[in-house]
Order: C-alpha cells, then sequence, then structure tokens
C-alpha cells in the first residue's frame, strides 16, 4: 500500500470580490460576491513509504495547499486522498500520530519558554511516557547537535538553532509520513546542510516518507531522487530529477580557458555563445555532440583548461515552468 495516495485532487477557493471605497464596503455587506480560485486542478499522483520526494512549483502553484490537503487542514472540493491509509480529513489520533506537517514560515514551539518545555508538551500530547520522551529528545537533539541548547528559551535562538528545535518538536512523536513545507526558509547554507543531512538520516533510520517543498534547489538535489512539479494548480511532472534534466536541459556547458583570446566568430561553429571574459569562454553544446565537440576543440584552438558540467539545475528547472507544460 503506498504511503500518499492522491486521485484527481482538486481544491478551489472562494475569495470574496470587494471595490474599494465606502459604497463598495456596503455593496460587499449586503451583496457579496465570489470569484472562484482553483488552487489545486485534477492532481493525481502515489509516493510509497520511504520515499523523499520534492514538491515543486512557482510562487502560488499550489503546493501548499497541496499539503493542507494532505495533512487534513483543509477539505478537498473534490477527488480523493489516502495518507498512511487514513482519509487525512477525518483527522482520526491514529493519523496524527503518523504524520507530521513543518512550515518554515510557522512556529510551533512557544516562543518564551524553553525548547524542553514545548517538548513536554508534546510528549503529553502524544501519551509518551517520561522514558520514552527522554530518550527520544535525546536521540534527536543528538542528532540534530541541540542538546546544549534546548534549557534556552526560543526567543533566544538563532534562525537555525530554531529550525532544529522546531524540526525535533515536530518528531518527538517519531511519524511516518513528514510534510515539509520550506524546511530551511532563510537558513544559511551550514544551517541547511545540517537540516538535510538529519533528514536523510531520519529517512532510513524510520524509513520515513518525506514529501518537501524548497526554493533551494541544493535541498531537492541532495535528498530527492523524484519530483513532482505543479504549476498553476495543475501537476505537469512526476518523475526523476535526472531525466528532467536530460529532457529539459539537453546540452551541457563547456567552459574552456585558451592560451589566448579567441575571437567570437571562430567559437560559433563550436556551440551557443554564453559568455566570452577574455580567454575564459563558456559555450552551450548540445549532449549528442559532446564529444565530436570537444575533441575538435583541442584539436583546433588553443585550449589551456576545459570542463563540462550540467546547467545548474534551478535554470532547468524555471525554463519548464516558463514552458508551463511537460
Ligand atoms: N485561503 C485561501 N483563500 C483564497 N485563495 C487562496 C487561499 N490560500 C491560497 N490561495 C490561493 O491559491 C493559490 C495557491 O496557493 P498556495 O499557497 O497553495 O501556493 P504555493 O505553491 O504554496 O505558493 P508559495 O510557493 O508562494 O508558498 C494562490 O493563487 C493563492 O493565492
Amino acid at each position: 500500500m503506498p504511503a500518499i495516495d492522491v486521485h484527481n485532487l482538486t481544491k478551489v477557493y472562494p475569495v470574496a470580490i470587494k471595490q474599494p471605497g465606502l459604497a463598495g464596503t456596503l455593496r460587499h455587506f449586503f451583496r457579496r460576491q465570489y470569484r472562484q480560485v482553483k488552487a489545486v486542478n485534477d492532481v493525481s499522483f502515489s509516493i510509497g513509504a520511504g520515499e523523499v520526494v520534492g514538491f515543486l512549483g512557482p510562487n502560488g502553484a499550489g503546493k501548499t495547499t497541496t499539503l493542507k490537503m494532505l495533512t487534513g487542514l483543509i477539505y478537498p472540493s473534490s477527488g480523493q486522498v489516502s495518507v498512511a491509509g487514513h482519509t487525512p480529513f477525518q483527522r482520526q489520533r491514529s493519523f496524527l500520530e503518523q504524520i507530521t506537517l513543518v512550515m518554515g514560515q510557522k512556529q510551533q514551539l512557544i516562543w518564551d519558554l524553553p525548547t524542553l518545555d514545548s517538548l513536554r508538551i508534546n510528549g503529553a500530547i502524544y501519551d509518551l511516557s517520561a522514558q520514552e520522551l527522554r530518550d527520544r529528545i535525546h536521540e534527536l537533539a543528538d542528532m540534530l547537535d541541540l542538546t546544549e541548547k534546548l534549557t534556552q528559551p526560543v526567543r533566544k535562538l538563532s534562525l537555525g538553532e530554531r529550525m532544529k528545535a522546531e524540526m525535533l518538536a515536530a518528531l518527538i512523536h517519531r511519524p511516518k509520513v513528514l510534510f515539509l513545507d520550506e524546511p530551511t526558509l532563510g537558513l544559511d547554507v551550514n544551517a541547511q546542510m545540517a537540516v538535510r543531512k538529519f533528514l536523510q538520516i531520519y529517512n532510513q533510520r524510520y524509513q520515513a516518507t518525506i514529501v518537501l517543498t524548497s526554493h533551494y534547489m541544493a535541498d531537492i538535489t541532495a535528498l530527492c531522487d523524484r519530483v513532482l512539479l505543479i504549476y498553476q494548480g495543475t501537476l505537469i511532472y512526476d518523475g526523476s530529477l535526472n531525466n528532467l534534466v536530460e529532457q529539459f536541459a539537453p546540452y551541457r556547458e563547456v567552459t574552456a580557458e585558451f592560451a589566448q583570446e579567441v575571437p567570437a566568430a571562430a567559437l560559433e561553429p563550436y556551440g551557443e555563445i554564453q559568455s566570452i571574459d577574455g580567454c575564459k569562454v563558456v559555450l552551450l553544446v548540445r549532449r549528442e555532440d559532446l564529444t565530436k565537440i570537444v575533441s575538435q576543440a583541442l584539436a583546433q584552438l588553443p585550449v589551456h583548461d576545459l570542463t563540462v558540467t550540467d546547467p545548474p539545475i534551478e535554470d532547468v528547472i524555471g525554463k519548464v515552468f516558463d514552458a508551463g507544460i511537460v
């Protein structure tokens, strides 16, 4: 049985339309008009237990709305959802004990209290014995390198420490399905890496299923083999990140440093010129022509150094969203 099974999921929000000014306010009061915003449109996918899936889309694409439906915070307008064998919006205790939702821009820890106190509250909510709670705090704090900070009021933690503490609190009941909405938002590179590493270990240790949204592609490339792309509420890609790159970036970047400057006209036959900076040139070369072009360049041009890389993944995803379809 898949951990998450979604069929034809749709969410339409009614949004009140209000004209400006006093007349608009009065009209709004007596005869309210609505327009329908289709935030999620006929989305279907299935995620197996233990998978880590990246859920990507531009702002307003419908990611958070989908996560809210998967965690039972809002009702779908139509379609079926099953998470850990439950219908999320019924919000049964046995469902809530198996999932967690972490939102990078929202916090559940109590601001003026030390993290430890919030963890005790969560322990009571999930009926953990004192020993279980101690063991889990010890294990997770150790994984997150947070033990020293647990007695400090949350408001005195750095952003990165706070996010780790949020993660600890969200996982104290050892959920099997994790929904993470921008868990590394605003963190510096080191803190992002620490959170990623932690998620990798948690996934492996508990075979947890993870659905992750992030605008940082490094999170996705480090954690997810599979990505779902959503655009204007519609799922436009479901598959491996590698296939996506191959499909949408049928070229590779060749960076060459020459012993002396080479005129642009002499470079044109080799590929599309991206930039020329003195003796350093970046070209885009189609994947199927790469071997031929590289050997020709080495034979015919004064090449000092040459490297071949994939284009940045952000650019590839950006292209997909610009095109709007796959
Ligand atoms: N409560 C709401 N009422 C009305 N419209 C909403 C509501 N919540 C979201 N929307 C609209 O639904 C669409 C999808 O929003 P959603 O927050 O799901 O996008 P998102 O992909 O998570 O975006 P972001 O990356 O910016 O967080 C947007 O057009 C948004 O304005």
